[in-house]
């Protein structure tokens, strides 16, 4: 191909995102970005690179970052092992201190770094700060051997009961882009560890965003998870329903199909999961007509 050639075919593609662009321009899009995908360091610049392109197109973006692999291996290195139940991290004081240090301490300032490092004005926060995310201990009951509910105590998660969203409209509106923990507060101080996809649902919901995008590490719902092939295009909250009382969906894939429900119920315009690994996952969704992933329906 002559750099002619190669030219033309890049402004090709400037052109054809250009509705796209024009249509999200002013809006607000949700990003949660964790999990195996953000392992990645390559992958996790690119992102960050995505989320700036937004950003100077007049796209509102929040990030909210997950990191559940890091503090897997954190928490290894000092010996603690995780139990999960129904994707959520059982976490007690110990847990709660070295989860706090690695989402805060290391991946928050992390991708702050890259995004200010790339031209951006990114700004870190967590639930904590400004009251943003405040949360109660969060119940469950699970049945027991002999098929009866009981109540299972996972320790310091947290479930978020308020949501204040001002500080983020406050950054937004000064043009940074804020890059959130999912750490919440409780009333008396504690510190409560969050799912990273519960907490971008709700903020979503408290800034009545025009997306939520759910970025993982598989290509969306499958109906089938050892089969990639099998990915389920579109679902409503029905299907979901019906998916899961088949055992279909399971560990961290309930919190997310549970977050995008209850985010379209309270009005978010959409909400889709998208393959994270998948280079530049978050402009194809945005700026081309297919979409990748698993969009939620109403
Ligand atoms: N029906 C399903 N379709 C796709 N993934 C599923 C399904 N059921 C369970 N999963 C699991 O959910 C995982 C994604 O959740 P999780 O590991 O918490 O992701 P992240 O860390 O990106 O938030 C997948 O890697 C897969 O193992
Ligand atoms: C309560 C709970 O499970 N909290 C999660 C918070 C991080 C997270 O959600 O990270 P990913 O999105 O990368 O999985 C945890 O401790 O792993």
């Amino acid at each position: 191909m002559t750099p002619m050639e190669q030219g033309l075919g890049k402004a090709r593609v400037l052109v054809e995102a250009l509705p796209y662009i024009q249509k999200f321009a002013g809006k607000t899009v949700v990003i949660k970005y964790g999990g195996h995908a953000m392992v990645d360091p390559v992958l996790k610049e690119s992102v960050m690179l995505d989320i700036l392109l937004l950003h100077s197109v007049g796209i509102r973006p929040v990030l909210v970052h997950g990191g559940g692999p890091e503090i897997n291996s954190m928490l290894k290195k000092v010996g603690i092992e995780s139990q999960f139940i129904q994707g959520l991290r059982v976490t007690d004081a110990q847990t709660m201190e070295i989860a706090q240090m690695v989402l805060l301490g290391k991946l928050n300032t992390e991708m702050v770094s890259l995004l200010n490092r790339f031209g951006g004005k990114g700004v870190g926060l967590s639930g904590k700060d400004a009251k943003l995310l405040m949360a109660v201990k969060k119940p469950m009951q699970m049945p027991n051997s002999l098929g009866k509910m009981e109540d299972v105590d996972l320790g310091l998660v947290g479930e978020i009961q308020t949501v204040t969203p001002d500080i983020l409209n406050t950054l937004l509106g000064q043009g940074y882009i804020p890059v959130i923990s999912p750490v919440a507060s409780g009333e008396e101080g504690e510190t409560y560890n969050v799912n990273a996809d519960t907490a971008a649902g709700k903020i979503a919901e408290a800034l009545k965003a025009d997306k939520l995008l759910l970025l993982t590490d598989v290509r969306g719902i499958l109906s089938d998870v050892s089969d990639p092939g099998s990915l389920i295009s579109t679902i409503s909250g029905g299907e979901v329903t019906t998916l899961k009382k088949q055992g279909i969906l399971s560990g961290g894939m309930l919190p997310k199909v549970e977050c995008a429900v209850s985010a379209l119920d309270a009005g978010v315009g959409s909400v889709h999961i998208l393959d994270g690994r998948l280079s530049h996952a978050i402009l194809l969704e945005l700026f081309t007509d297919g979409g990748i992933g698993t969009m939620f329906t109403r």
